[in-house]
């Protein structure tokens, strides 16, 4: 049964004084794939910061699973466990030694109190099968300083699966990713849509890729410009209002 997992009502987010996000109201049922697309500096990251609570709103709600998000972007952690994120960049130091298997582990683990031996083996298993989810196994023991763009990908991939989720948010997720991964890492996407009944939220500049793999499409340059299936959001008129005229008829034409 489908079920509204997100739900974003007349947001607005300022970037200092400046509404990156404008009046943008949307929902996201499970089981469905949705896509943001827009310009450069449209606002795309600033939207998915605000529904990760990373950035506060100005205005509007966000809902996540019924539960609202606090305007300090507060989610009890039973619900913030249930989102997963993938960011464009893996912005930590990565001198720290710290194994693969180490830090997707850190995506299995209860947020607040527990007890460091509990559950070490459903733990250690569930570590082996994210990992193997994405072609990963053979990096389990490397440290994380060590790993291409792409097997960091995959790992920051496992962080998001070793535990069931709900709301998968992707930013620009495959960049990096060659073509098998890339082929790879959409069927998985696509098993987590069906099987696991996810909702999945990501932001993409490939077009092709949208109208091949999402159910839905966001189009956001400020406010939300228009929204539905990719045949009516991604249609010339839709993105000549969104990208220009020009780039509509260029887009079209090969
Ligand atoms: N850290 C920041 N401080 C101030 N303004 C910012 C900051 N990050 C982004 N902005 C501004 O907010 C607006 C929206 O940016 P945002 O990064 O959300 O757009 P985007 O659609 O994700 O862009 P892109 O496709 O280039 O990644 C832009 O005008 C940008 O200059």
């Amino acid at each position: 049964m489908k079920e509204i997992v997100l739900s974003v009502k007349e947001l607005t987010v300022y970037r200092e004084s400046y509404a990156a996000v404008q009046d943008v109201s949307f929902s996201l049922e499970s089981g469905t794939d949705t896509s943001i697309v827009g310009p450069n500096g449209g606002g795309k990251t600033t939207l998915v910061q605000a529904i990760l609570g990373i950035l506060p709103r100005h205005s509007g709600e966000i809902f996540i699973l019924g539960q609202p998000l606090t305007r300090k972007g507060f989610l009890p952690s039973r619900l913030r466990q249930q989102i997963a994120y993938l960011p464009q960049n893996f912005l930590v130091d990565r001198r720290i030694p710290m194994t693969v298997d180490e830090l997707v582990g850190l995506g299995w683990d209860r947020l607040g109190f527990q007890l460091p031996w509990a559950n070490r083996k459903k733990r250690d298993r569930a570590v082996r099968d994210a990992l193997a989810r994405v072609n990963g196994s053979h990096l389990r023991t490397k440290l994380i300083g060590g790993l291409s763009g792409g097997e960091t990908k995959r790992m920051l991939l496992a962080y998001c699966l070793v535990y069931p989720r709900r709301l998968l948010i992707l930013d620009e997720a495959p960049a990096g990713l060659d073509i098998r991964a890339e082929s790879e890492f959409y069927q998985l996407l696509y098993q987590l849509k069906q099987e696991q009944n996810w909702a999945i939220l990501q932001i993409s500049h490939d077009l092709d890729m949208v109208r091949q793999h999402c159910d839905r499409v966001l189009c956001i340059n400020r406010t939300l410009r228009c929204q539905g299936t990719p045949e009516v959001a991604l249609s010339p008129d839709s993105l000549s209002a969104l990208y220009g005229t020009e780039f509509a008829r260029y887009h079209h034409s090969h």
